[in-house]
């Protein structure tokens, strides 16, 4: 029989593919705009089959960085257009830096708002941020994972990830079990990010706040956005390597319901096997197609 890589396989045959998008799974678009707006309209389809209410809200993960935003223009889209409240949905954010206050342009409670929160009809109270200047940062790690549960855990987590595989700020090494926390970031994350602040490694925070892997393979599904031939070898090490450590994102094969959505450049490194065999599934899913699809027809040529 054919070796077939990682745990992300499963039988094309799977009764799943045809009920659901959301079996454990590579998609390949050709893009990274049309990965977005896969992305954006699986999420947007998620919460409307939810039917959220006040006493029963929708609660998603979110991440920040460069790779949501097209998702995030996208989704401020279908609210424009109708098609999507966030009115009862609340919102958990992975991680935020320590060490430059809440309204520092960098901050990812800036990012949210200039991007997503300040254009759809989220409730203020329902938006949650991790606060880096809480005199106990432990306390505050403790009160959000605790906020979370306490609104009945997350539905659906959306991530980035980072050129080495982190996920969220959890960087290579940390525990596959982590919870919320204070990391001292990779001296590669900084560099990375210090595009983000005029190319100045020195202004870049050390330590943020972030949620753990753990907390992210609680969540009900996992989406990963993953776009750009410098998220080459993240995909590879996450989708074919080994579950371990050093790439953090690799936990998610162990999880029932995750998906990774990446365009055709961040394929660079996957084995043609690999690429083949995923595309197939995908042709297959296509042919029944759910309605993610249909709702985002026709806006990517609009954004
Ligand atoms: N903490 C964030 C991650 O959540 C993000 O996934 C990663 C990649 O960012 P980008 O999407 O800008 O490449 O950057 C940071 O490390």
């Amino acid at each position: 029989m054919e070796s077939k890589p990682g745990l992300w396989m499963f039988p094309s045959s799977c009764p799943h593919l045809h009920r659901t998008p959301s079996c454990r799974r590579l998609i390949i678009r050709p893009t990274a705009p049309s990965a977005s707006l896969y992305v954006a309209s699986l999420i947007a389809a998620r919460i409307n089959a939810f039917s959220p209410t006040a006493e029963r809200p929708f609660v998603l993960g979110l991440p920040t960085g460069s790779s949501p935003l097209l998702i995030y223009k996208y989704l401020v889209a279908f609210h424009r257009e109708g098609k999507l409240s966030f009115k009862h949905v609340i919102t958990f954010n992975m991680d935020e830096y320590i060490g430059i206050p809440r309204d520092h342009p960098q901050s990812y409670h800036t990012f949210m708002y200039t991007h997503l929160f300040s254009h759809i009809d989220i409730l203020p109270e329902n938006a949650h941020l991790l606060d880096p200047s809480a005199a106990d940062l432990e306390a505050e790690a403790e009160r959000y994972e605790a906020a979370i549960a306490a609104a009945g855990g997350i539905r659906l987590f959306l991530a980035g990830v980072g050129a080495d595989g982190h996920i969220a700020f959890n960087e290579p090494g940390s525990s596959l079990s982590s919870r919320t926390r204070v990391k001292t970031l990779a001296n590669d994350t900084i560099v990375d990010n210090a595009r983000f602040f005029d190319g100045d490694v020195d202004s870049v925070p050390k330590t943020a706040l972030t949620v753990g892997v753990g907390t992210i393979m609680d969540a009900k599904e996992v989406v990963v956005i993953a776009t750009g031939s410098n998220k080459a070898r993240a995909v590879r090490d996450g989708i074919e390597g080994s579950i371990g450590h050093l790439c953090t994102i690799s936990a998610l094969q162990m999880h029932r319901n995750a998906i990774v959505v990446v365009d055709e450049e961040a394929t660079a490194e996957l084995r043609v096997k690999t690429v083949k065999y995923f595309k197939q599934i995908e042709e297959a899913a296509e042919k029944m197609p759910g309605d993610h699809h249909r709702l985002g027809k026709g806006l990517e040529a609009k954004l």
